[in-house]
């Protein structure tokens, strides 16, 4: 009885214990089961953050973060979980592979803007320690991005050297020689009065210190321009053309007219004259044959009052004849009178065209106003470069004699031959105009003190031997030239005085000679 005490006891106690151990175990289970949750939560989080990387890792993460959203399926989502963590490690292995080739290509990138010849030493320096560094392997992308960070720096950096120096946009002397001979090019054709200030502000900044931006603006700008002045010109003729033909349509008109009307009248005359002639015949025949003086005065009355009818008519159309002819010529005056306006305007208009295109219309030199254009570019050119600038003034040898046996003509044509054979014995880069009658200056740039003489007695013999035959007398025409150097601080029209002076002391020594101011 004893021992079924003892044992009910026991017994009592082992439930005690299991019933303890139950509660424990249960406990436990929900504890377990809250720390899975967060396991299950953390993996979803972190499979979230891998994603973008890898398309079958998204997609197996996808599929995993499904099944274990149903937790009490967490057995059945181990398979999706293995395959999920086999595709992180090649995943892995991938990308330290991808960061070593990264890190390479970064490598290689630092060599090449080593090579760079102008960098500047601090540059270089500090690149120099950061090729040390990308010997170090990558570990992550958190590694690598600051590294391109540093890599794309010095690539700034680089340009920002490059752009400060203009050594993309350098101007190069065939930059400063086109925007020389855009320039002289400007002066050459002259623009419209509302064109020429900014003509002028352009030929202005081309001679100075230029960008490229500006030179390319420049030739933009002047292209307009002269297509525009082409354009104007073109329909400045074109209604002057149609005014003319207007006008000659109406002459023709007028002399129609009136060539019909005279024909007419003509006829109407021829006729009159017929009758007055058959009427004074008649009154002839008609007094022959009347005895009766009261019937002759009646006969006689009556002949002359049809003859004074006749008479009258006649008078009537020659009037009219007269006033028909004053109206055809006043129409044609007027109208020649509106085409005489007409053609001076047009005229007008080209002497214009002449004056804006610089040109001396007798020898095709340019003028004196060309001559001052190009005179204030070579002189900007001087003060810039420094390089020699020489104004020689070219005078022909009694030339009034010329005129005075030969005739104005024949001057006239002398002046052209010479003012040819003065261009063609100069350079491209050299200029000469027609200064005044029989008067040309030359402008001569980069031309040594030793070589003027040389090459101006060149263009003094050329003039000399131009064969002229003025009737049927071989001629010789000598030129005599006067030549000046600009010095330190002179004006350009102080050398032309000094030029001038010269070619006066030439005339007096008997001309046909070249004098230098040195
Ligand atoms: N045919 C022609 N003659 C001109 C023209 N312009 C000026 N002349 C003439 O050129 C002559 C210049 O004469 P002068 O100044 O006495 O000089 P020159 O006879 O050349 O004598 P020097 O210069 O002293 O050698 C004058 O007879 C002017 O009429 C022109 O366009 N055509």
């Amino acid at each position: 009885m004893k021992d079924v005490a003892i044992s009910t006891s026991q017994i009592s106690l082992l439930q005690q214990k299991l019933f303890a151990a139950r509660q424990a175990l249960e406990e436990m289970t929900e504890e377990q089961n809250e720390k899975l949750h967060i396991l299950i939560q953390f993996i979803g989080q972190l499979s979230l953050a891998c994603k973008g990387q890898n398309l079958e890792l998204d997609n197996k993460l996808a599929k995993l973060r499904h099944k274990l959203v149903k937790f009490n399926q967490f057995e059945d989502s181990l398979p999706a979980l293995n395959e999920a963590d086999t595709i992180l490690k090649q995943q892995y292995a991938r990308v330290m592979l991808q960061l070593e080739d990264s890190r390479q290509s970064l490598a290689n990138m630092v060599s090449q803007i080593q090579r760079i010849d102008s960098l500047p030493s601090k540059l270089k320096l500090e690149i120099t320690y950061f090729k040390k560094e990308l010997i170090k392997p990558f570990h992550t992308h958190w590694d690598y991005i600051p590294k391109v960070e540093k890599v794309v720096n010095f690539y700034d950096e680089i340009l920002k050297e490059k752009l400060n120096l203009g050594e993309q946009f350098e101007i190069l002397p065939r930059h400063r020689q086109a925007a020389h001979e855009l320039a002289l090019l400007l002066s050459e054709i002259e623009f419209r009065k509302e064109q020429r200030q900014q003509i002028s502000e352009m030929k202005k900044s081309l001679t100075e210190e230029f960008e490229l931006d500006t030179l390319l603006e420049a030739y933009q700008v002047v292209l307009n321009l002269l297509l525009d002045n082409i354009a104007r010109e073109k329909t400045a003729s074109q209604e002057f053309l149609y005014v003319l033909n207007n006008a000659l349509s109406n002459v023709q008109e007028v002399v129609t007219d009136s060539y019909s009307h005279s024909v007419k009248n003509f006829q109407v005359t021829k006729q009159l004259n017929r009758d007055i002639n058959f009427q004074v015949d008649n009154v002839g025949e008609a007094v022959i044959e009347v005895d009766d003086i009261d019937e002759l005065k009646n006969q006689i009355a009556l002949h002359l009052s049809s003859l004074r009818k006749s008479l009258g008519r006649k008078e009537l159309l020659e009037n009219r004849e007269q006033t028909q002819l004053k109206q055809s010529v006043e129409a044609l005056r007027q109208e020649l009178k509106a085409l005489g306006k007409e053609t001076d305007s047009y005229k007008e208009r080209l002497f214009e065209q002449q004056k804006l295109n610089l040109l001396d219309s007798l020898t095709q030199l340019p003028n004196r106003s060309a001559l001052e254009e190009r005179m204030d570019i070579e002189y900007r050119n001087y003060k810039r470069t420094k390089q020699p600038l020489w104004v020689a003034v070219a005078d022909i040898d009694h030339f009034k004699t010329i005129n005075d046996s030969f005739g104005h003509s024949t001057g006239d044509k002398t002046l052209q031959v010479i003012a040819m054979a003065l261009k063609n014995a100069l350079r491209e880069s050299e200029f000469v105009a027609r200064y005044g009658g029989e008067e040309f200056v030359l402008l001569l740039p980069n031309v040594a003190e030793s070589d003027i003489q040389p090459l101006l007695n060149r263009v003094r013999e050329k003039v000399k031997s131009i064969p002229f035959k003025f009737k049927n007398q071989r001629i010789t025409v000598t030129v005599s030239i006067g030549a000046a150097q600009i010095i330190e601080n002179e004006l350009i029209t102080e050398t032309f005085d000094r030029a001038d002076a010269a070619l006066y002391k030439a005339k007096n020594e008997s001309r046909d000679r070249v004098i230098i101011d040195f």
